[in-house]
């Protein structure tokens, strides 16, 4: 679903972000990114989004190498892409069902369509009740959970997530890694950028680590602590 080819980013002020990173991500799997603050997170999940663009090598997403993507196939390439941040990004003085709506309602689907998907993406969440309320009127687990039907109502076939367990306690973070696994289950790839190390541990999940923009591993979590 996504390769990197010896893909490097320096940023105009010189400072290299990514150095010859190269991996793989197939559809159906959930795979952590992680690495000390500055290591170059964000700027992976910018390249992958189009935010950024690298300064060498190559990004495929879905088989399309994005070198060969001008400005006008962003929008089109973003409605692969389903992104959940850390702080929601919702939007207050809206409800739950028109905060989900939002991805649809750009895409121009029919009103019929919206609703339909909306009510399955809060239903997958366990929110279907609480749609009219304003993601104000709810706790920090249920805004996660609608920021995560909103990056999927769409039915994207990857999942980014940047920090999503953040600001939550970890009965709350196995719920929202609930979700993540069983999208993962469904075909979806998952990439889940995090510095929390102990929600690593618990799961037996691909781990790709950045070290000053290099990867410097790529297995699972217990062949780190292992080796
Ligand atoms: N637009 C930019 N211009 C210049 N340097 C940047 C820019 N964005 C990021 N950097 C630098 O690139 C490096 C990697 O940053 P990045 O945000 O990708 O790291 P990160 O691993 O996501 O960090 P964090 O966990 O703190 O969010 C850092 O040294 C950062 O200061």
């Amino acid at each position: 679903m996504i390769q990197f080819d010896r893909v490097s980013k320096r940023y105009p002020n010189g400072k290299d972000a990514l150095s010859k990173v190269s991996f793989t991500l197939p559809a159906g799997q959930l795979t952590f990114l992680t690495g000390h603050s500055g290591a170059g997170k964000s700027t992976l999940l910018k390249l992958i989004m189009m935010i950024e663009r690298p300064t060498q090598g190559q990004v495929f997403v879905d088989n399309q190498n994005l070198n060969g993507f001008g400005n006008r196939h962003i929008p089109l390439l973003r409605r692969k892409i389903g992104m959940v941040h850390q702080n929601h990004q919702l939007l207050f003085d809206r409800s739950v069902f028109e905060n989900v709506a939002l991805p649809l309602i750009i895409a121009g689907y029919s009103r019929a369509d919206i609703g339909k998907r909306v009510r399955a993406a809060l239903d997958k969440v366990g929110l279907l009740e609480k749609e009219n309320l304003n993601p104000i009127m709810l706790s920090g687990g249920e805004q996660q959970r609608v920021g995560i039907a909103r990056a999927v109502v769409n039915k994207p076939p990857l999942l980014l997530a940047d920090e999503p367990t953040g600001n939550l306690d970890p009965a709350l973070s196995e719920e929202i890694m609930d979700l993540f696994q069983d999208f993962a289950r469904v075909g979806v790839a998952v990439l889940i950028a995090t510095h929390d190390l102990s929600l690593i541990a618990r799961y037996n999940h691909r781990l790709l680590t950045l070290r000053e923009g290099r990867l410097i591993h790529d297995g699972d979590e217990g062949e780190m602590h292992g080796s």
